[in-house]
């Protein structure tokens, strides 16, 4: 990094600014409202900027919430907001921002683990971070999947305005992102950033729209989506543009996907953030027509350890010892010894024979139960020196995935 750049934690004042570069380096249209917005979600103390010559040309931020690993919530630094000015790329501004936060996550040690949304995927992995999730983007020919699946219980849907509806959005959301490994809890600041609505979000579809499904004991599942109108040669084509779909009932799941799919004056629904092995693919009679296709989803780190690996559960019984190197926080080299299952965990240090060998980015990569152990050995990714190699003990019931980039 050259000399003139000097790295600091942001201040109020510095709000503006970041706002400012973050639009500027993700392309993004400025208008006051967006600026806002992204003023909105900068926690204070958790913003770091990168100054040259009084100007701030690179910033990073970590948001404080919790996520859903197997078997358990943990708090985990959700870092965001990483931007360096294109005056100053490739300058090494980001290697120095990465570093300096990961040892601030460390060294406050309240947070065992970091997770991120990556904008390219060659960023990160130097960092540490591995690749946990996946997601499926679904691009659905509506008219030609029926809902086939279980019926809702009695109930009843009722449209909603989601800023207005906040409350009862939280309380669906919050009942269930406990049970779905990679989900995250929402700060306030955040479902206010979800649910304002700005003309970059709307990206030429319509302001959002809500439906929730109330049984007698009040709403057990909501969906938010918005259209994009449009008419074609054969008369109507929008495309709805589903943003979430939160239910734990799975026939509540099934009646509002069933409602999102047969929306008048639509031919398409589009669906970003699915899960690997979304119900969805598994309740319709024609699975191709969803249009899936993959992308990565979340990238996670392993912050402190053997703090991590005690937090969460195992699907059976495991004891190895692992050799694990980290190029940057020091504390986590060495040789461990995890054990563990169902119910409990320990890892501690070893000087026993280990029986394999990885970075931190793998260890990270497998945290939430997706990426296997098996599959990054034979992708050559993991060192075997036994033929205890935990793999099936760090999957859980089912893959992780995340409704939201953050
Ligand atoms: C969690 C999030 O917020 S993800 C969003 C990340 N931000 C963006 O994509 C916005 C647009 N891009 C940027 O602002 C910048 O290009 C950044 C932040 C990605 C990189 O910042 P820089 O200060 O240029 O990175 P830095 O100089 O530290 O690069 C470190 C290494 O990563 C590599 N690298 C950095 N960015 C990229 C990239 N987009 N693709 C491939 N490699 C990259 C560099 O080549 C360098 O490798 P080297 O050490 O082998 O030479």
């Amino acid at each position: 990094m050259d000399e003139s750049v000097r790295l600091r934690t942001a201040t109020d004042e510095d709000r503006r600014a970041i706002a400012d570069l973050l639009i500027y380096v993700f392309n993004e249209h400025a208008t006051d409202e967006l600026r806002e917005l992204e003023k909105l979600i900068i926690e204070p103390g958790r913003s770091m900027v990168a100054e040259d010559d009084g100007r701030v040309v690179g910033t990073a931020a970590a948001q404080t919430r919790e996520m859903t690993i197997p078997g358990g919530v943990l708090p985990t630094a959700h870092v965001t907001g990483v931007g360096v000015s294109p005056t100053h790329r490739r300058r090494g501004i980001l290697t120095s921002m990465m570093r300096g936060q990961l040892l601030e996550i460390a060294e406050a040690g309240r947070e065992p683990v970091a997770a991120l949304w990556a904008s390219e995927t060659a960023i990160y992995p130097r960092f540490g971070y591995g690749p946990a999730s996946s997601r499926l983007r679904f691009d659905i020919l509506s008219r030609e999947v029926k809902i086939t699946a279980p019926a809702a219980p009695p109930g009843r849907l009722r449209l909603v305005v989601p800023a207005a509806a906040r409350a009862e959005l939280t309380a669906v959301h919050d009942d269930l992102r406990i049970h779905r490994v990679g989900w995250s809890s929402r700060p306030d600041y955040w479902w206010q950033y979800l649910l304002t609505e700005s003309d970059g979000h709307r990206n030429g579809a319509t302001e959002s729209r809500g439906v929730l499904y109330e049984t007698a004991e009040g709403p057990v599942g909501y969906a938010l989506w918005r259209v994009k109108n449009d008419w074609g040669a054969h008369g109507p084509a929008g495309e709805v543009r589903v943003r979430e779909v939160v239910a734990g009932n799975p026939g509540v799941y099934a009646e509002l996907w069933r409602f999102l799919l047969s929306l008048d004056l639509a031919r398409t629904a589009s669906y970003h953030y699915g899960a690997l092995d979304e119900p969805l693919q598994f309740i319709v009679d024609e699975p191709r027509k969803l249009g899936r296709s993959f992308q990565d989803a979340l990238w996670v780190r392993l912050v402190d350890l053997p703090t991590a690996l005690e937090a969460r559960r195992y699907a059976c019984p495991v004891d190895a010892v692992f050799e694990v190197t980290d190029p940057i926080i020091e504390a986590n080299n060495g040789r461990w010894r995890l054990t563990g299952g169902p119910d409990k965990a320990s890892c501690v240090r070893t000087q026993d024979a280990p029986d394999f060998a990885c970075s931190i980015t793998e260890l990270g990569a497998a945290y939430l139960g997706g990426t296997t152990l098996a599959t990054l050995h034979t992708a050559g990714r993991i060192e075997k020196f036994t033929d205890n190699l935990p793999s099936t003990a760090f999957t859980w019931l089912r893959q992780p995935s995340s409704i939201e980039v953050f």
